[in-house]
């Protein structure tokens, strides 16, 4: 926060309004949630498994459809979203997953540009015909990851964080405005987890791009994020900018048997 900077100055790129979402079994995903996230931030969201935590990110991108209330990104409300409004959402919002969810046997040139493939005819995309400025791009998006030198590796000979980073550089050949991260290192050792934060940070930082990452992992979120948000049984309980934040706050976070206390601890 230097020179008196606040993220809350900027302008507010996904915006939650009294969001409910209930599972058709009966589950509560989501309650009550009210959040502003703005252009820039890197939010950490933390809690507990099964907390809501995917659901959040998911209702960003309509991955989950919310049960009521509001959402907005980049001031549009996504809620009824169809066809081609929502094909652009999507395309504006890059994502990476615990499991990675690359082709294992294509390559990493293949697997890059695949996330340009939605903005191809089926015929050209199957062809591989891809213009000249995509496989430019594809290169660049990998140099971003230092991953360049793999270009016609199978993603299958590749490690874990290794793969994790082709899947950054295919969500970045979409020039996302945010980059949701659903739990990225839960399946990395700690030296790889590093790197591939480091990634995502640089994303951030250099390429203006809105982060939200799912974390189990509180001085993780406390040395990357800008923000950390916890979520309890689908409320949000915390939500502290990291200059405020104390790891003895997450003690009610992850107490298995506190109940929720009505987020007392907002803000
Ligand atoms: N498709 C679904 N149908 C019914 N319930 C679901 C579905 N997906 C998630 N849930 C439930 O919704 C709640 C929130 O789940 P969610 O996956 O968002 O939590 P999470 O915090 O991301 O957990 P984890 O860290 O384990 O991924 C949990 O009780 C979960 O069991």
């Amino acid at each position: 926060m230097k020179g008196g900077f606040k993220m809350s100055d900027r302008p507010v790129m996904i915006e939650f309004d009294d969001v409910q979402k209930v599972y058709p079994n009966g589950t509560v995903g989501l309650k009550d949630i009210d959040l502003k996230i703005y252009d820039g931030e890197f939010v950490a969201v933390v809690g507990l498994s099964g907390a809501g935590k995917s659901t959040l990110l998911r209702s960003i991108n309509r991955m989950h459809d919310v049960t009521s209330g509001n959402l907005k990104v980049d001031g549009q409300s996504i809620v009824g979203y169809k066809g081609k409004d929502l094909r652009n959402l999507r395309r504006s919002i890059g994502m990476i997953f615990q499991d990675f969810n690359l082709v294992d046997r294509a390559s990493v040139r293949r697997n890059v540009l695949s996330g340009k493939v939605g903005y191809y005819s089926t015929w050209k995309s199957s062809l591989g015909l891809f213009s000249a400025e995509d496989k430019q791009r594809a290169i660049n998006s990998l140099k971003r990851v230092n991953m360049v030198e793999k270009l016609y590796t199978r993603v299958d000979e590749l490690s874990g964080g290794q793969q994790q980073r082709v899947a950054i550089a295919r969500a970045l050949m979409q020039d996302p405005k945010i980059m949701l991260a659903d739990e990225p290192i839960a399946s990395l050792d700690p030296l790889t987890t590093n790197a591939v934060m480091d990634d995502l940070l640089s994303l951030n930082k250099d390429l203006g791009i809105t982060v939200l990452a799912n974390l189990h992992s509180v001085p993780l979120a406390m040395k990357y994020a800008d923000r950390i948000i916890g979520l309890r049984a689908g409320q949000l309980v915390y939500d502290k900018p990291i200059a405020e934040v104390s790891e003895d706050d997450f003690a009610e976070i992850y107490s298995e048997s506190h109940p929720v206390t009505g987020g007392a601890v907002h803000g």
